[in-house]
């Protein structure tokens, strides 16, 4: 029996972009895009006159794909896409050569993907399962980013734990935590980012069934962003703008988001993943000052209270004719702002039915926050502790912390640094 052929790239999927042809707006669209983002450079904060109904269907398919290789891996820094599938594995392999193979397929097969590529081409043998799932066939790449990290456990089954940057441990318990443990941990996370979530999820579905016998599926979450635009700001499912203070951390990236101590993950950042529930019937029933109060923010624009418009920076010492601060101390904004410490936070929604306990939406927020250490989300989730007006509102149920890798070159494999490390 002919086994398929897994090792010669075809472009099985990019003939969709081409039937797309000249003269299609989306080319014009995705030239634009290409020139703003495939350096992975932070976006442009948005235009005034940027107004509009979003790109069309064909339009986001057409867009420039984020490249794969680069000083940093694409997913970080990137705009945020329309859709995520997070997943995290268990390792059951303590053979570091193992895992090193395990990379190197992952990394070519990520590279053929974020390209709008099938892993591999199909083979002409009906007698065996085809080597993709087909999902996304005649899909295009969707702005497909694929990040991959690992955990502190990943380091100790492997036997690298001497390896272990100081300030990488587990993350602490929080007050009011309530972490099930079928929805933490784990020892390597990929996060599949597209704006189509047939690609995001087909891309982590390709990955795993190549790694079946190394990794075990822990725990996955889908979710959602939706943009009036392209580029701004996405609404959380309390209504309000979230990610607006990310403008100033990117363009402080260096300082905030990238690690740069001369260790295997030089130019690879920690990401923290928290599924958040968010209690919207609860929320629901709060008179909108009581909500505006609640962030900090204005509910239709976004603006600090206080102040005009979404970008304008908040004076968190501002107050009122009555000596009160306009922005609440314990607002989510003005405990977060007093924290003094910034980190990039590129977060998706989620609906996941209905809570067989409450009967309520199962629904919240996947927190996803990259930082140059964790003890920066430490320090801000510390600050909110248990005086953050919203934690009425909010549950967190789930919780992570992985190590992203830097970036690769064409010959390079994702981990290297760590698999390849003197010890290793
Ligand atoms: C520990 C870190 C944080 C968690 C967990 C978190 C959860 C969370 N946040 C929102 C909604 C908003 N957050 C906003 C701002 C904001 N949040 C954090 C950190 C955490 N949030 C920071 C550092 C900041 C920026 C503060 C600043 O410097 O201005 C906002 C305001 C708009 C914005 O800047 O994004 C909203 C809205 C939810 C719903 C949530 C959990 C479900
Ligand atoms: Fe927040």
């Amino acid at each position: 029996m002919k086994s398929e052929d897994q090792s010669f790239p075809v472009p099985a999927r990019r003939h969709f972009l081409n039937q797309l042809g000249a003269g299609s707006v989306g080319l014009a669209v995705a030239g634009g895009l290409m020139a703003a983002c495939s350096d992975q450079s932070p976006p442009a904060a948005p235009s005034p006159a940027a107004t509009g109904p979003g790109p069309s269907a064909a339009e986001t398919a057409a867009a420039a794909p984020y490249a794969f290789d680069g000083e940093h891996q694409a997913g970080i820094v990137t705009p945020a896409q329309r859709h995520i599938y997070f997943l995290v594995l268990d390792l059951h392999t303590s053979d570091v050569q193992e895992m090193r193979d395990v990379f190197k397929r992952w990394t070519d097969y990520a590279r053929r993907l974020t390209r709008g590529d099938n892993i591999a081409a199909y083979g002409d043998n009906p007698h065996v399962p085809p080597v993709d799932t087909g999902e996304a066939d005649s899909l295009g790449a969707y702005q497909l980013t694929l990040t991959f990290g690992v955990s502190p456990s990943f380091l100790k089954k492997l036997g690298l734990q001497d390896q272990l940057p100081a300030d990488f441990v587990d993350l602490p318990a929080f007050p009011r935590d309530q972490i099930r443990p079928v929805l933490s941990g784990g020892d390597i996370c990929i996060q599949s980012c597209a704006n189509d979530p047939q690609v995001a999820f087909h891309a982590v579905r390709q990955l795993v069934r190549q790694a079946r016998s190394s990794v075990t599926m822990k725990w996955s979450q889908a979710g959602f962003n939706a943009f009036e635009r392209g580029e701004d700001t996405p609404r959380n499912l309390f209504g309000f703008r979230d990610g607006t203070a990310n403008q100033e951390t990117l363009k402080k990236a260096d300082e905030f988001i990238w690690v740069d101590t001369p260790n295997w993950l030089q130019g690879g950042s920690y990401l923290v993943a928290r599924k958040i529930q968010m209690h919207l019937e609860t929320w629901d029933r709060t008179s909108l000052k009581g909500q505006e109060d609640t962030f900090g923010r204005v509910r239709p624009s976004g603006a600090p209270l206080g102040a005009q418009a979404e970008f304008d920076a908040p004076d968190v010492q501002a107050r009122d004719a009555k000596g009160q601060y306009v922005i609440p101390e314990n607002s989510h904004m003005g405990l977060s702002k007093r924290s003094g410490i910034q980190l990039l936070r590129r977060s998706f929604s989620y609906a996941s039915g209905i809570d067989p306990v409450t009967g309520q939406f199962d629904a919240g927020l996947l927190f996803v926050s990259f930082q140059k250490s964790p003890g920066q989300f430490v320090g801000v989730q510390s600050a909110l502790g248990r005086i953050d007006r919203m934690n009425e509102y909010i549950t967190h149920i789930g919780s992570g912390l992985f190590a992203c890798f830097g970036g690769v070159r064409e010959g390079e494999y994702l981990g290297q640094a760590l698999l390849e490390s003197p010890r290793a």
